[in-house]
């Protein structure tokens, strides 16, 4: 397709484009170092000058990012004018060089057909290694050339799609079809639901997506930030470096069980036991827990103070219970009130006994006014009421009785004391798991913040800080007498001439460094800009709730697959999921093409699941390879000699072996060479992954064992199939273990 000239043409121009690149990265490098020299100033200034070399160490990073593949595109448009598009936009003094993928104008590049051109005459993929143009693909959009395909771009497409995979998810930008254009590029007010099969590009879009609206609205949503939520940690490590751009600018990539602040959630435990924390009723179970915990004394209680006892009765109480839940006001914070009304009817008893006149009612004279029984006034009232606040016994009384409760403290004593039979019981100190997330998250929103624990925190971290801060001045001060006896010297200014230890100590904190997305991860009220959802499927009702909290705008990207679904209990549909927060006021947007999985093994797939779940539909496959899969049975030995074939076959490319959760040890201890656990490195040639493990990620070579078991190990069985066999780029083998 490329002719020499235009190759030299290409190559010319893509010079150009890098030279300004290797100014821009200079600038910015000299601006850091200056920016980093210079000292002194008032507090506001040094925290400026904070911001400004942050901001320039960012920059320097993204050109960095974007040296490789730096221009991909070119368009050539009716009225004579040329465009290239590329990873960012850079400027000339006075034109353009290169468009950033995301701005409007180079939107046609995506989109353009020989039917709608948009007045482009010529689209152009250009590929290059390191800064040389190695490849030229172009399109000619004029009516007459148009076949039935609609594919844009498609030999880069199919290159892009046949490439070896690396254990890392690459992004799009080069190859980006019209559908999923649609989808990156929609408005970002309200939910979004992207339905698509396994290999259409969800994960994809979602991460186009959330840069692309980075880079639209950038004011509004760098500010609050956008949060992706994807399944687990290894699917995040295999996301993470998609899209450098999305590092700059606050996006926060997290688990479920990420979110709660504080809290590492990642321990295992069984589907049933998460799919009964994440139903909806759990919402009514736990607000009567926290009103199982406002009690009134079975039995009247005797407190001893100074030597008296006073007594407080289920009567006593009663009142003062009523009105702290009357008054609306979350757990931690009604307590004030129930805590006046329980000392109204100790300070009684207490006034009642030091107060009382014995001869109240029988005069000594004349100025002995007969009118009161007691003679104490308002203010010995207060004085007994601060004393019965103060004394520990009352304390723990009224503790005993509506006890400020955290989030934590909360959940494990209503697991521990759940029937011991049931599934939601749990002794004290076993690890969270991610389905507890949206129950401690719940708890908070019941309890309400007592925020002293955090405002603990904050001053320890200040004191820290202040000490930290204190040293270096000290050492400074100190090495100030060593080093500079010279007056002159002296007179240079050190760090403790120009800086307080407080002043010091406030700039260590970092607060003005720390992105949208740490400040977000941190702060459990973070309302976030944008939310975008991957692997939407999986989640509970508890879940929902709990990102819905997080996203009052709803302004919402939510990505899926039901027929994916492997967690139990997880809906139906997504108006199921949806309806209790925007009604049906929600758009869908399918995504109809399987970019990863070729044709033979899609229907493979197709026919396998046929009588299993005649529902799962596969994606049409955009390309074919000429493999079909293979199936193969045998004892372990068998399994063990396939599996070095595949990874012999696979050469530099990526191989995973997927089996029921169960079978992991025994194939882990057969096959030493593959990678498996917890979190395994995906870069490594081989590993081995339960089917939840494998979700939303892709191989070259996949061997999927036992694949009835997989069939007959959950009432998902049949979707979780679905996942395995769709894991491939290019090979499939499927084996069963005989003994
Ligand atoms: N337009 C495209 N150009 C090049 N590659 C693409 C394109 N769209 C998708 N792909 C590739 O197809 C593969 C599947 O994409 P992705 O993982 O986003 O799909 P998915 O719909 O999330 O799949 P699953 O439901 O299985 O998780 C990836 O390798 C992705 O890079």
């Amino acid at each position: 397709m490329s002719s020499l000239s235009s190759l030299d043409e290409e190559q010319s121009h893509l010079s150009v484009i890098y030279g300004r690149l290797d100014e821009l990265r200079a600038q910015a490098r000299d601006r850091l170092a200056e920016t980093q020299r210079s000292r002194g100033g008032t507090k506001e200034s040094l925290s400026m000058r904070d911001a400004a070399a942050y901001g320039y160490a960012e920059r320097l990073a993204q050109y960095e990012a974007v040296e490789q593949g730096l221009c991909f595109g070119r368009l050539d448009l009716r009225d004579g004018d040329r465009l290239h598009i590329g990873r960012i936009g850079i400027h000339d003094t006075d034109h353009p060089l290169l468009v950033d993928w995301r701005a409007p104008a180079a939107r046609p590049f995506y989109v353009a057909t020989a039917i709608t051109p948009y007045d482009v005459t010529l689209r152009r993929h250009i590929r290059t290694r390191d800064r040389t143009v190695v490849e030229l693909n172009d399109e000619i959009l004029d009516l007459d050339a148009a076949g039935d395909r609609n594919l844009v771009g498609e030999a880069a497409l199919i290159t892009a799609l046949d490439a070896k995979r690396t254990g890392r998810m690459r992004d799009i930008v080069e190859t980006i079809q019209a559908e999923q254009d649609r989808v990156i590029r929609a408005e970002p007010g309200g939910v979004l639901v992207v339905q698509g099969g396994p290999g259409t590009g969800k994960t994809a879009v979602a991460l186009h997506r959330a840069a692309y609206l980075l880079y639209t609205y950038r004011e509004q949503l760098s500010a609050r930030g956008v949060l992706i939520v994807g399944p687990n940690a290894t699917f995040l490590r295999y996301i993470s470096q998609v899209l450098p751009s999305l590092a700059e600018t606050g996006v926060l990539l997290a688990t479920m069980g990420d979110l709660f602040p504080g809290v590492t959630a990642h321990h295992p435990e069984s589907p049933a036991v998460a799919e009964v924390k994440g139903r909806a009723a759990m919402v009514g179970v736990l607000a009567e827990a926290v009103r199982a915990r406002q009690r009134v004394p079975a039995e009247p209680m005797e407190i001893e103070v100074d030597g008296h006892v006073l007594r407080l009765t289920a009567a006593d109480c009663e009142p003062a219970r009523q009105r702290a839940r009357a008054s609306g006001l979350r757990h931690n914070l009604a307590r004030p009130i129930f805590v006046t009304g329980v000392l109204d009817v100790l300070a009684a008893q207490v006034a009642d006994r030091i107060g009382d006149d014995p001869f109240w009612d029988d005069p000594l004279g004349a100025d002995d006014a007969l009118a009161s029984p007691n003679v104490l006034d308002d203010a010995d009232r207060a004085d007994i009421r601060a004393d019965l606040a103060g004394n520990p016994r009352v304390r723990a009384a009224i503790d005993a009785l509506w006890p400020v409760l955290t989030p934590a403290g909360l959940l494990t004593d209503f697991y521990a004391t759940s029937d011991e039979g049931s599934l939601l019981y749990r002794p004290p100190g076993a690890g969270w798991t991610p389905a507890d997330v949206p129950l401690l998250d719940e708890a908070a929103e019941l309890l309400g913040d007592d925020d002293r624990a955090a405002r603990a925190a904050a001053a320890r971290d200040l004191a820290t800080r202040l000490s930290y801060a204190q040293g270096v001045l000290d050492i400074t001060a100190g090495s100030k007498s060593y080093e500079l006896e010279d007056d002159d010297e002296a007179a240079i200014p050190n760090i403790a001439d120009i800086m307080q230890a407080d002043m010091l100590a406030e700039r260590l904190s970092d607060r003005e460094h720390r992105t949208a997305a740490e400040r977000a991860a941190a702060d459990r009220d973070w309302v976030f800009g944008h939310v975008i959802v991957d692997e939407a499927q999986e989640l509970s009702p508890m879940a929902w709730r709990l990102l819905m909290r997080r996203c009052p705008s709803r302004s919402m990207t939510v990505v899926g697959d039901l027929a994916q679904t492997g967690s139990l209990g997880a809906p139906a549909g997504w108006a199921d999921v949806l309806a209790p927060y925007v009604a049906d006021r929600w758009r869908l947007a399918e995504l109809t093409v399987s970019y990863r999985t070729p044709a033979e093994i899609m229907d493979y797939t197709r026919d396998r699941l046929a009588t299993a779940d005649p529902a799962i539909v596969p994606p049409r496959p955009v390309r074919s390879t000429g493999v079909p899969p293979w199936e193969a049975s045998g004892p372990l030995s068998d399994l063990v000699a396939r599996v070095a074939y595949e990874i012999g076959a696979a050469g530099t490319g990526r191989l995973a072996v997927i089996v029921p959760a169960d079978l992991l040890p025994t194939v882990a201890a057969a096959l030493p060479q593959l990678t498996s656990g917890p979190a395994p490195d995906l870069e490594e040639p081989a590993v081995l992954l339960t089917v939840a493990q494998a979700k939303g990620l892709e191989f070259d070579t996949v061997v999927v064992v036992d694949p009835d078991r997989i069939l007959a190990d959950s009432p998902r069985g049949a979707n979780d199939l679905y996942v395995a066999l769709t894991r491939p780029t290019q090979r499939l083998g499927v084996f069963s273990l005989h003994p």
